[in-house]
């Protein structure tokens, strides 16, 4: 996959298969239109685009930008991107004055001139172009003057899925992991820097690494502890992950932290990647460590039974 971080440096292409969006989450109602494209570029010869927007539109336009919590990074969804086979992954800094693009300028100028659009696959609810005026109608309407031809993802297709962003996002939000992930078509995963924290896990027997997400505006479940898998490196691991405040010791942050099962080893400053599978339980504050640590022996269990009940 060629990945582009301004329109300049693309080259226009001859016969470009393209579809845009913001794709959060890359989740399984973006792949069926991912999917699509993929299916049109074979028949026609052509290449695939996928048109997205950084930083989100929103985090430029919105008033409330740093209250904006996303399913995926950028790093994420280039990967995903990758994944799923895209020949060419154009980001388009998005700033003010792209914003301000008429959906005339941006089909003439981004998709016709600078693209070389064949082929456009939209989903049905798509909006583009200054205040979101660009419909799929307009497209229509309009298209064969600029030289390409339209298809709408039907809503039916996508509703009969029901998935949304958004949806995923309630989801995490309210420890609902098996409903977000099985919307995302893969486990949802936080990556980060492990940082030190107060020593104590160490001392209860459960050390913990402290990840300090890789972006503030990703979004962090709901409180609690869960079964995941964490990566470090070329290796992966079962393990148990707290995200909450940690009031039994007079926590006041919110900390990531993960214990994994049968490690031992330094990794302060190590990138991990945890995939998120099961919410086990809500965080709750004991009445000192002795009970803390009972509990944390009945997590671990259960986190050992969820792993051998895979099998
Ligand atoms: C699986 C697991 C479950 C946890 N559950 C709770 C909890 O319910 N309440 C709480 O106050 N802290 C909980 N903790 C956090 C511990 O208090 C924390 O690991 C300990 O304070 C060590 O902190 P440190 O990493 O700063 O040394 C949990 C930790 C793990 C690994
Ligand atoms: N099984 C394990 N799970 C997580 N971290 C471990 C483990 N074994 C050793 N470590 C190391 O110990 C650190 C956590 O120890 P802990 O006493 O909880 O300190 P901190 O409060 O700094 O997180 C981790 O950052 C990691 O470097």
């Amino acid at each position: 996959m060629k990945i582009y971080h301004n329109l300049d440096e693309f080259q226009k292409l001859s016969f470009g298969v393209v579809t845009s969006g913001t794709f959060d989450g890359v989740h399984v109602g973006h792949k069926r239109i991912l999917s699509r494209l993929k299916e049109i570029s074979q028949q026609c010869n052509g290449e695939t685009v996928v048109l997205t927007f950084w930083p989100h539109p929103r985090m430029v336009v919105s008033e409330d930008s740093q209250s904006l919590q996303l399913l995926s990074t950028i790093e994420e969804k280039i990967e995903l991107f990758a994944e799923l086979g895209v020949d060419h992954l154009l980001i388009i800094p998005f700033t003010r004055s792209f914003s301000e693009l008429s959906s005339q300028e941006f089909i003439q100028q981004v998709l016709v001139d600078k693209i070389g659009t064949r082929k456009l696959v939209i989903g049905y609810d798509h909006r583009f172009g200054k205040n979101r005026e660009g419909s799929f109608e307009f497209l229509q309407k309009n298209c064969s003057s600029y030289g390409f031809e339209v298809e709408e993802i039907p809503r039916q297709d996508i509703e009969d899925l029901a998935i949304s962003s958004s949806r995923i996002r309630g989801a995490l939000l309210t420890g609902h992991i098996h409903e977000a992930n099985e919307l995302l078509g893969r486990p949802y995963t936080v990556s980060g820097t492990v940082v030190k924290g107060k020593q104590l896990g160490r001392t209860i027997g459960f050390p913990t690494a402290n990840i300090h997400p890789d972006e503030s505006y990703k979004l962090i479940p709901q409180n609690g502890v869960y079964v995941v898998k964490a990566s470090y490196k070329e290796w992966v691991f079962n393990g148990m992950l707290n995200i909450g405040v940690r009031p039994t010791v007079d926590g006041t942050s919110k900390t990531i932290e993960v214990n994994i099962l049968d490690f031992d080893r330094e990794i302060y400053g190590e990138e991990v990647k945890l995939e998120l599978l099961h919410y086990l339980r809500a965080e709750q504050k004991f009445n000192g460590l002795p009970e803390l640590i009972a509990q944390i022996n009945i997590d671990k269990q259960a986190t050992i039974d969820y792993f051998a009940n895979l099998d």
